[in-house]
């Protein structure tokens, strides 16, 4: 098979980059890095915390130095944050140091795969599906702009999704290999 770079996924909550990252990494026998977990580990506390305690700037200074750390290694698959996309500084290094793929989801998705679990604190409002609906608006434009690829995971199970992560991840290497 050929050299992969590393795989970093991005998009929104719910859309399964921790899910997918994981079994990704597991077929591939890379190292598999979830920067949300990475923060949590790296404070000894969880989300919410961090986000009550330090608010969300204070969460996305922490996002920044543990996206930093992870994307200089090689050979890994890492779920990012849902709004890992939002700093420039982010976007870059993503860009830089990996192939970049947008796992995409409708809102509809989106809502049902995030109803049940309490630890994102910015669903935990009156309204989560507004709220999604909000943010989509705001990062849609941010997530298509940094990906390499797009993969919609609308009504596919993670095993499809992965098969077509390493199909177009493969296809993609392969025309970047012609160029050069
Ligand atoms: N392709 C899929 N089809 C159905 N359910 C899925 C799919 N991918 C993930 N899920 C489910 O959706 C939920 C959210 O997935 P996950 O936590 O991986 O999302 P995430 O993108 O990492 O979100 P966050 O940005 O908040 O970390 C989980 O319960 C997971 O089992
Ligand atoms: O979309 C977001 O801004 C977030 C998504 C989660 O993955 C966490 O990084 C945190 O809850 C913030
Ligand atoms: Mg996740």
């Amino acid at each position: 098979m050929q050299e992969l770079p590393n795989i970093f996924l991005i998009g929104p909550m719910g859309t399964g980059k921790s899910t997918i990252g994981r079994l990704l990494a597991a077929e591939l026998h890379r190292v598999f890095y979830d920067s949300d977990h990475e923060i949590e580990r790296r404070c000894g506390c969880n989300i919410p915390w961090i986000f009550d305690v330090e608010g969300e700037s204070g969460f996305r200074d922490r996002e920044t130095q543990v996206i930093d750390r992870l994307t200089r290694r090689q050979d890994i698959v890492m779920a990012t944050g849902g709004g890992a996309i939002l700093r420039e500084s982010n976007r870059q290094m993503l860009r830089e140091r990996g192939v970049v793929i947008y796992l995409r989801a409708s809102v509809e998705q989106l809502v049902r795969r995030t109803a049940r679990d309490r630890n994102r604190p910015l669903l935990q409002c009156a309204d989560p599906a507004a709220k999604l609906r909000a943010l989509m608006h705001e990062r849609e434009p941010m997530y298509r702009s940094t990906a390499d690829l797009v993969i919609s995971t609308d009504r596919r199970s993670p095993r499809h999704v992965i098969a077509a992560i390493r199909r177009e991840v493969l296809q993609y290497v392969g025309s970047l290999n012609q160029e050069t």
